[in-house]
């Protein structure tokens, strides 16, 4: 990833902030069993580290990794179609959809017994004669793959042996994915063939596919369109732009699928799918997608009025951690994430809980995503009760049932500035449907103090409700 993803991970975390609402009450009662004074006064500006950048594909990966279901919203969707005048259709169950009988039994086979809210809507778009384009944006886990999977399979003509869909993901393992879903959805529907256009998938020289749905990643579609002429573009019907935020987020990927699009007939009908539509998205989805149907999912919001926000202030790191033992007991009755400014640090504390006796997870910026994911999905199911980590490494990633959270180091962006939407984003996850939650900052200098005052009178001007 270039070094501009750190510019982009900023501006993901504003587009997130923007969303919520902040009603927050950041009432910094100090926990008082632990309430020592400042002796010392660190300097931490200078030891203050840069990021490391995150990736937004291995995260978008962890993600379908660890996730086992649909993602609840109660959010309403937004429409914008081509053409006002025509009735918005939605539906309520899969039979109305009136899918081929061996892709119906594809999607009860999976456990889907009806639509998800942007299948409810999208479908219809998709599924409709003569075909539609479309920009959906909708968060992750909320049903888009399984909806242009569906999509793809229901307009594929199984006698035609060549391509007619081209689905394009940002990386390798992302498009294997993918393909897994479109593998299980096309399961009772074995004349329809699927083949990988990824790095590693060498053909000979003259094949023409035969198959009629490719996955792959931009630069090798685009050879195999182009220069090695194992698809014929000009006979797709359906184009999938998958994660197209993913997309444009890696170098390159930008232009090989405007010259993919470019090679494609105007018939062919364009898709487009998106977590966040941030401007830079929204552009390149314009030019991906001509006169397209717009369907936007918002996020869930996000309240932390439920969440009880305290501190402890202590000397040193050390004394941090003398803190976190004392409080060992009460935060494992349920589950916790406790979040290092750096890998170091991380790591420092997993061992030294450990040492101590206590069952800990660390999920680090090292670990390969598989690793990763397993880690999660350890701690998931409740084998382990404290999760150890960095901001980087959990930034988007999904753990419900989270109720503590210790900023072990608050968070600060690269100049030493409060990080306020990362605070936000961290605490966020306790407070998750209602539920209540306890987050606990732990402070250990003048300055991480003057970090925390600075987060709260941000939060309380940005509402001045608040008293
Ligand atoms: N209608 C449905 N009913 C039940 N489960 C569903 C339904 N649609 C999708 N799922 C399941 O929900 C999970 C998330 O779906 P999916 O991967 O399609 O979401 P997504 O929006 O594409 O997420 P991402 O952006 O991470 O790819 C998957 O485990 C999928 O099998």
């Amino acid at each position: 990833m270039a070094s501009d993803s750190w510019a982009q991970a900023v501006d993901e975390q504003e587009a997130a902030a923007e969303s919520v609402r902040l009603n927050l009450t950041l009432t910094l009662s100090t926990y008082r069993e632990m309430n020592n004074s400042i002796k010392h006064y660190t300097n931490h500006n200078n030891s203050l580290s840069i990021r490391s950048v995150s990736d937004k594909a291995a995260q978008s990966l962890l993600n379908k990794l660890i996730r086992s279901n649909l993602v609840n919203t109660t959010n309403q969707v937004e429409v914008l179609q081509r053409d006002p005048s025509s009735p918005l259709y939605s539906v309520k169950s899969f039979e109305e959809l009136r899918l081929k009988p061996q892709l119906l039994q594809g999607v009860y086979a999976m456990g889907f017994n009806r639509p998800s809210k942007i299948q409810e809507t999208a479908l219809p778009m998709m599924l409709a004669e003569p075909p539609q384009n479309l920009i959906a944006q909708s968060q992750s886990g909320t049903g888009k793959t399984a909806a242009f999977v569906l999509a793809m399979l229901s307009h594929v003509d199984p006698e035609n042996k060549w391509p007619q869909c081209l689905c394009v993901s940002p990386t390798y393992e992302l498009a294997l994915q993918t393909g897994k879903v479109i593998e299980q959805m096309g399961k009772f529907y074995p004349e329809v063939q699927l083949v990988y256009a990824i790095r590693g998938n060498k053909l000979e020289r003259g094949t023409r596919l035969q198959e009629q749905i490719v996955i792959g990643t931009p630069g090798t579609v685009l050879d195999w369109c182009q220069k090695l002429k194992f698809i014929e573009p000009k006979r797709i019907k359906v184009f999938v732009l998958d994660e197209a935020d993913v997309m444009i987020a890696t170098q390159g990927h930008q232009d090989q699928s405007i010259r993919i699009q470019r090679m494609l007939p105007k018939t062919c009908q364009m898709l487009l799918f998106s977590a966040t539509f941030e401007d830079t998205v929204w552009n390149f989805a314009k030019r991906i997608v001509p006169d397209p149907n717009i369907i936007k999912l918002k996020r869930e919001e996000e309240t932390l009025d439920t969440i009880k926000q305290y501190y402890v202030i202590c000397n040193s790191k050390e004394e941090k951690f003398q803190a976190l033992c004392n409080i060992y007991g009460a935060i494992t009755i349920a589950q916790a994430m406790i979040f290092c400014h750096t890998r170091k640090t991380a790591g420092w504390l997993a061992g030294e809980l450990s040492r101590e006796g206590h069952q800990v997870a660390l999920l680090s910026g090292e670990m390969q995503v598989e690793q990763r994911a397993a880690v999660i999905e350890r701690f998931r199911d409740g084998k382990e009760k404290v999760l150890v980590t960095t901001n980087v490494c959990a930034r988007g990633i999904d753990v419900e049932q989270v109720s503590v959270v210790i900023n072990f180091d608050l968070p600060v962006d690269k100049d030493g500035n409060p990080d306020n939407e990362t605070y936000l984003h961290r605490i966020g996850r306790t407070g998750r449907f209602g539920k209540r939650g306890l987050a606990i900052n732990m402070v250990d200098s003048r300055f991480s103090m003057n970090i925390l005052n600075r987060i709260q009178e941000h939060f309380s001007k940005m509402n001045p409700d608040v008293s």
